[in-house]
């Protein structure tokens, strides 16, 4: 059994379209139109258990709308769905105990309770047995270092520390798939690391699937086994991380410094018939992106010594951030 199966899963939003002006105002009064957004357009997405899988896409992309329906808060317009094997909207009662949620700007922590009162509550809302809530919870302050947060009212708390008792709020019942949103958000690089490395152990030792969704790339780089790229409420991108820099990444990129400033077209017709991309960077400093499949450094090094002198050479490959910030620009040519 699949995770999270999703076949043709749609959504629409009908919102109101104003017409314009006071005269427009006034009809919108008597006869409103409607428009339809299609939110998220016919995906369809498999996740076997025990998988992390980056959900990424631009702002308005249709992540939000998505996890909204896979953990039963929306219904969708259409398409099938399934989540640990139920309907996540017409069985939301049993289907919630199955899992976790942590939405980065929102919280699921009573505000003005301690810490350890707002687990109590979780645990009869879960209906937790005594022992396994009691030595469930050791581990997870164990492991997230809560100890000293317990007994503090949430307010009190820094905004890594909130996070991870968010975390531990989300698996006290232990489930078996944990949706997390901008988990990282905010936090300074050492917590970032700390969360991570508790997410890969949780993942490794309880088999939890973990859906992610984030725009910090540097997340999903660290845990996700697979990316699924959503633009304009369709997939365009579902594979390996490192499947995507090798399609759109463009290769390594040279970096040259030359010993005088030439003409960026000089440069370009020394490498004509091979598809090598100059960028003039700064003063003598340019910049070769190796596109197509068959220029190599050496080649475009064979071309240019002959002519130019060359003082410092660096190969750099294409940064993950850059490759993911082309698509969103670009879109994927052959989606
Ligand atoms: N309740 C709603 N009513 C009408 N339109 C909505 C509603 N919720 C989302 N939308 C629209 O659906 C589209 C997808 O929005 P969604 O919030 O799912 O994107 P997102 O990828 O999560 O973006 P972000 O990264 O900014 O959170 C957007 O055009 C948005 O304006």
């Amino acid at each position: 059994m699949y995770s999270i199966e999703a076949q043709g899963l749609t959504k629409d939003f009908k919102i109101v379209q104003s017409r314009e002006g006071m005269k427009g105002a006034f009809r919108d009064l008597f006869d409103r139109q409607y428009r339809t957004i299609r939110a998220v357009d016919e995906i369809d997405l498999r996740i076997n258990p025990g998988e992390i899988v980056g959900y990424i896409g631009e702002n308005g992309a249709g992540k939000s709308t998505t996890i909204k329906m896979l953990t039963g808060i929306l219904q969708p317009t259409s398409g099938d769905l399934k989540v640990n094997g139920y309907d996540p909207h017409g069985e939301r009662e049993q289907f919630v105990k199955t899992i976790g949620v942590v939405f980065g700007q929102r919280s699921q922590l009573w505000w003005d309770l301690a810490v350890r009162e707002s687990f109590r509550l979780l645990k009869k809302l879960y209906s937790i047995p005594d022992e396994d809530y009691h030595r469930h919870l050791n581990r997870l302050t164990e492991v997230l270092e809560m100890g000293p947060l317990l007994e503090q009212p949430v307010r009190k708390l820094s905004l890594g520390q909130r996070m991870r008792c968010e975390l531990a709020a989300a698996l006290i019942h232990q489930p078996r798939l944990l949706f997390l949103d901008e988990p990282t958000i905010g936090l300074d690089v050492l917590v970032k690391e700390n969360i991570r490395r508790f997410l890969k152990q949780i993942n490794e030792e309880y088999g939890t699937t973990i859906l992610l969704t984030t725009h910090d790339l540097s997340d999903i780089e660290a845990l996700s086994h697979r990316v699924v790229m959503l633009d304009k409420g369709k997939i365009i991108y579902n594979g390996g991380l490192p499947e995507l820099s090798k399609q759109w990444g463009g290769g390594p990129r040279l970096y040259l410094e030359l010993k005088e400033e030439w003409a960026l077209s000089a440069l370009q017709d020394f490498t004509k018939d091979i598809s090598a991309e100059w960028q003039h960077i700064e003063g003598r400093c340019y910049r070769v992106g190796l596109t197509g499949p068959d220029p190599s450094v050496s080649e475009v090094l064979s071309r240019v010594v002959p002519h130019a002198s060359i003082k410092e050479i660096r190969i750099e490959e294409a940064k993950t951030e850059d490759i993911v910030r082309r698509i969103y620009q670009e879109g994927v040519p052959h989606a």
